[in-house]
């Protein structure tokens, strides 16, 4: 017993310094790992957002934006939460009756109202830009759109958001603010990568925009925008043309086929027994065609179609001009252009028809994408409107002539071959987000992709933490085998007799 005793009064561990060190030390341990856990566990995240809305010619759509409150900079972080499509007809078509105009964003503004928490309301900025139909109906009649404006703006005022104004985009905006959205969705700007050139076709106007390594803007500086986007310095080559989004050119090639005034038409972009009768006035009802209105025309004409894609391609090849050029290359109506760079991204109508007819596999040959055409355009109007019940008549009559449409403007228009066509990716969405020049225009009015790269810590807050930690467990182990001479099995072993 005593031997015992002695042993357990020896026993280095048993003294209270050591006893307090290895608490002190423990304790240090969990505190450490404690801080940790707690600075690495997911806190909710605080959101801004922003709202644009994207008054185009055929109709107008809302989209809302999120992003972490406090990184505001960082690239890849805005994301589109929402979309409404706006009821009915693009702003443009309501300029005999402006008020209306205003009161048809109602139900997509009072959905941003629901999807907006109500505490961000106020700081949530609100844009609303208007595209090719605007600019056609101010060229029409300034008047009339400047009393749509007027409309559109008192109507957004009402909601509780930060309204920033409502204006037309010029063209080259429209075009930049494209290819800004499909580079940033893609993280292509902040890694400085290869950029993605944008295709957009509209209602009334249609954008390329890309960067080519050996275009630096001097040949023709009205289609050069310049950026300094995180650290890197593009140069970009953009083009919007007015009265060449499908409907307008659909306008244009019904003109080039109604010169003479006749009652009746044979239209090839048509499938064989469609039948409808339109008006002249109508059809000649847009600053696009309107000069072109034959003198002595009846009041209607009968549209039939034909249903071949060969002479369709004819008459769309008419509404491009490729007689003059004053620079090195141009696409087409004398319009600079240089080499082509891919990749490229297409959307909007290139989507929504290709997705249509089955063909946005741009690994498809060429040939083998008219061949597939040839034969849907063929098709009996009967037959496609039994074989698509569920698709909106005014779209599906024209989805042959608008095929045709995108294939010509492409390769003939933009010069595309049958290798480059495999360069393109017809995309509606990146990352969730739409494809178009909202988010673009957003990012650039909230100053939110800086000009320079911004200074990132070494380490990520998480890897600091646990290499604080480990260090700290290195030390404490260093500490305990350091105080080895007085550990049990190095002192002197009591005798026990
Ligand atoms: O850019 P602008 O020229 O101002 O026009 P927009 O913004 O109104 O043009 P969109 O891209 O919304 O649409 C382009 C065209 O595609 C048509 N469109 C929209 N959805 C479609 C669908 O599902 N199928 C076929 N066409 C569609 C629409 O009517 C237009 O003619
Ligand atoms: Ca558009």
């Amino acid at each position: 017993m005593s031997a015992q005793r002695e042993m357990k009064e020896k026993n280095p561990w048993h003294t209270p310094v050591t006893i307090i060190i290895t608490v002190i030390g423990v304790i240090a341990i969990v505190a450490l790992v404690t801080v940790a856990v707690l600075q690495n566990r997911p806190v909710p995240q605080k959101y801004k957002y922003g709202i644009v809305l994207d008054a185009g010619s055929s109709h107008t759509a809302l989209y809302i934006y999120a992003w972490p409150a406090e990184k505001d900079n960082n690239t890849g972080r805005v994301q589109q939460t929402h979309s409404c499509k706006v009821k009915g007809k693009g702003i443009s078509s309501y300029a005999s009756e402006p008020l209306k105009a205003g009161e048809s964003l109602k139900l997509c503004m009072q959905e941003a109202e629901q999807k907006v928490p109500r505490k961000r309301h106020h700081q949530t900025p609100l844009y609303l830009g208007a595209t090719a139909g605007m600019r056609l109906l101010n060229m029409e009649n300034s008047k009339a759109s400047e009393k749509v404006f007027q409309a559109v703006g008192a109507a957004l005022q009402k909601f509780p958001f930060s309204y920033q104004g409502a204006r037309i985009l010029s063209g080259q905006e429209e075009g930049a603010f494209g290819w800004v959205t499909v580079n940033y969705l893609d993280d292509r700007l902040k890694q400085g990568l290869e950029t993605i050139g944008a295709l957009d076709l509209g209602g009334a106007s249609t954008q390329i925009s890309f960067v080519s390594d050996n275009y630096d803007g001097s040949e023709s500086p009205s289609n050069s925008v310049t950026f300094r986007l995180y650290g890197n310095d593009y140069n970009l080559y953009t083009h919007s043309f007015l009265c060449y989004g499908k409907d307008q050119v659909l306008r244009l090639a019904l003109a080039h086929q109604t010169q003479s005034g006749p009652t009746t038409i044979l239209d090839p972009c048509f499938h064989p027994g469609y039948t409808e009768t339109k008006n002249y006035s109508v059809l000649y009802d847009s600053p696009c065609v309107s000069d072109r209105k034959p003198l002595e025309d009846p009041v209607t004409f009968i549209h039939n179609g034909q249903g071949n894609f060969q002479q369709c391609q004819e008459v769309v090849k008419s509404v491009f001009n490729f007689t003059t050029c004053k620079y090195s290359q141009c696409s087409f109506n004398g319009v600079f252009q240089p080499h082509l760079q891919g990749p490229f991204g297409a959307f909007s109508a290139y989507y929504f028809v290709m997705n249509f007819l089955n063909l946005t596999d741009t690994s498809i040959p060429l040939e083998t994408v008219k061949e597939k055409l040839t034969s849907y355009c063929a098709t009996p109007w009967k037959e496609i409107v039994k074989q698509h019940p569920n698709v909106k008549l005014s779209y599906l009559a024209e989805y042959c002539f608008s095929g045709t449409y995108i294939i010509t403007l492409l390769t003939e228009g933009y010069n595309f071959t049958s290798k480059s066509y495999s360069d393109i990716k017809f995309i509606k969405k990146i990352k969730g987000s739409d494809a178009g020049w909202t988010l673009g225009y957003m990012l650039n009015l909230t100053n939110m992709i800086p000009a320079e790269a911004p200074d990132t810590p070494p380490l990520p807050h998480a890897g600091y933490v646990s290499i604080v930690t480990v260090m700290a467990l290195l030390l404490f182990i260093l500490f305990i085998v350091s105080l080895r001479p007085l550990w049990p099995s190095c002192s002197k072993q009591p005798q026990i007799v």
